[in-house]
């Protein structure tokens, strides 16, 4: 071994530079326990599972993980979470022996169990009782329930407590990294999010989790998955972008979950998937896709994927929770922008506006600030650092009031959204469960407002079955406009009769 006076081993890269140090340089020795002053001084905290052991730091914990984590868990408020409302929904699953009461029904590591007690959880949410259980056996997973209900939990959950349970895997001598898990989502909001969640899940475990997504330097994302990282959070193009520089190596990977999946595989996201899918190799790998909506079209892909797979469905596939008020206001396109805000003015805690164009969001944004109020925008064509300054300040509620499109529909966790409108609707029905899931979550109230106009017209018919279907008032000026709606969209055979498939589905 190759050492020092005091007999420390010295990395070979390390020697060459010691050899050189000037004379005013600390002795090697006072140099090498200033560094683990230093290390301790930040992290003097070591794992709590035999995850820390094979770790390059001796098992002491990378310091910032876990000042974020405990930043984090004092952020947790759960005071009003009332899932009474989720209780009674129907739940459908293909097999019926997995269910469970509490989180720790399951063999999961004390130090897991802990965190979960320090974000506050303190029963599962049905969701999670079903989907938990599914997944300790081994099972690929597809899981359809409601904006709010508790999804990330009942993937990260099982995910870090098997891998506790497993014990870190034999080194592999490749370099970079070779995550056990991996999560893939749609935007990088959502991506940051689930990290987020991770970092809480893992604390102490010596599990390391990262997050890699586009717009942010590639450069410092590199360098953590050169320290090897277990479980990584990304948007698709970044992870394979990674995979192609040989960064991330998915040959060991065992735990692949797609979160929005309907989203990821639908035109824009599919090659990618498939790509990514693709290069995992495990013969052991388990699967899970989780949304609130999952279309057919999105079902029958995903099968390709998986094996042996358990459907779950808690309510009904695909609708909103009966704790978000749907309001209609028939708007003409001019006046739209006068109409929101005279609405504003009456509109209490974050309010979250959806717009179809990046352009309407910007012009929105102006309006809105010209008008006295203190609003800003977030959209595909602002730079990531800033996206992710406005998202802040609107959670923080210094601008209460975010004009979005799309890029903010899917899985944002935002506590006090009380109100989300729809200033243009989306193109599908799909859209608009996610945008109005934004608020009224974890069993609290909200209020959605959408405009309609002419424009409206393509989601008119599955617009008026979901608000019949979770109970809503329909204005009937709304009634008219969908019995119109279907009348125009009804085709006619030869002897100008009505198709009865028509008929059946009107
Ligand atoms: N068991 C629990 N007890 C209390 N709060 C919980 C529990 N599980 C999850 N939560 C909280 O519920 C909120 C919503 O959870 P999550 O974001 O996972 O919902 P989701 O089903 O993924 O929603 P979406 O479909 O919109 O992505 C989060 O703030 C989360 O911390």
């Amino acid at each position: 071994m190759d050492g020092t006076k005091t007999g420390k081993y010295i990395p070979p890269h390390k020697r060459a530079q010691l050899a050189n140090a000037s004379p005013s340089d600390p002795p090697v020795a006072s140099k090498f326990e200033k560094f683990l002053q230093n290390r301790n001084d930040s992290a003097s905290v070591k794992a709590e599972s035999s995850w820390g052991r094979r770790d390059r730091r001796n098992g002491f914990l990378d310091s910032e993980d876990l000042q974020q984590a405990e930043l984090l868990f004092q952020q947790e408020k759960h005071e009003g979470v009332d899932f009474e409302s989720y209780e009674d929904m129907p739940v459908e699953i293909s097999e019926s022996s997995f269910s469970m009461t509490n989180f720790s029904d399951c063999e999961a590591h004390p130090t897991l169990l802990a965190n979960v007690r320090k974000m506050g959880y303190e029963n599962p949410t049905p969701v999670q009782k079903y989907a938990i259980p599914c997944l300790f056996a081994r099972r690929d997973l597809m899981v359809c329930a409601q904006t709010g209900s508790g999804k990330t939990a009942s993937y990260l959950f099982p995910m870090v407590a098997k891998m506790l349970n497993d014990g870190p895997p034999a080194p592999h001598g490749g370099r970079g990294s070779y995550p056990l898990g991996f999560v893939l989502a749609p935007t990088r909001e959502l991506s940051i999010q689930i990290h987020e969640e991770a970092l809480k899940f893992c604390y102490k475990t010596g599990i390391k989790v990262a997050v890699v997504y586009g717009g942010a330097d590639p450069r410092t994302q590199s360098k953590e998955l050169e320290r090897g990282v277990d479980i990584i959070v990304a948007t698709p193009g970044r992870l394979i972008d990674f995979i192609n520089r040989g960064k991330v190596n998915l040959s060991l990977t065992k735990y692949l979950i797609l979160d929005e999946a309907d989203r990821m595989l639908d035109m824009g996201f599919e090659p990618q998937i498939r790509t990514i899918l693709e290069s995992t190799t495990n013969p052991g790998k388990e699967t899970v896709m989780c949304s609130a909506t999952f279309p057919q079209p999105a079902q029958d892909l995903a099968v390709q994927f998986m094996k042996n797979y358990i459907f779950l469905s808690i309510g009904k596939a695909g609708s909103t929770t009966v704790n978000i008020i749907q309001t209609l206001y028939k708007v003409e396109e001019p006046d739209k922008k006068l109409f929101l805000h005279e609405k504003l003015q009456n509109l209490q805690g974050l309010v979250l506006i959806f717009v179809e164009m990046k352009r309407t969001a910007d012009n929105l944004e102006d309006y809105l600030i010209g008008r006295g109020h203190r609003c800003a925008s977030i959209h595909g064509d602002k730079d990531q650092p800033q996206r992710e300054k406005v998202l802040r300040d609107f959670k923080s509620g210094k601008t209460p009031i975010l004009v979005a499109t799309d890029v903010a529909a899917r899985g944002l966790d935002i506590p006090n959204v009380t109100n989300v409108i729809n200033f243009d609707t989306p193109n599908s029905i799909e859209d608009y469960v996610h945008r109005i899931g934004r608020t009224g979550r974890v069993g609290k109230e909200g209020l959605a407002i959408s405009f309609i106009s002419e424009k409206s017209k393509p989601i008119i018919k599955d617009l008026y079955s979901l608000l019949l279907e979770t109970k809503q008032d329909l204005p009937d000026w709304f009634d008219e406009m969908y019995q119109k709606t279907v009348i125009t969209n009804r085709r006619f055979d030869y002897r100008g009769r009505p198709y009865r498939n028509n008929w059946n589905r009107n």
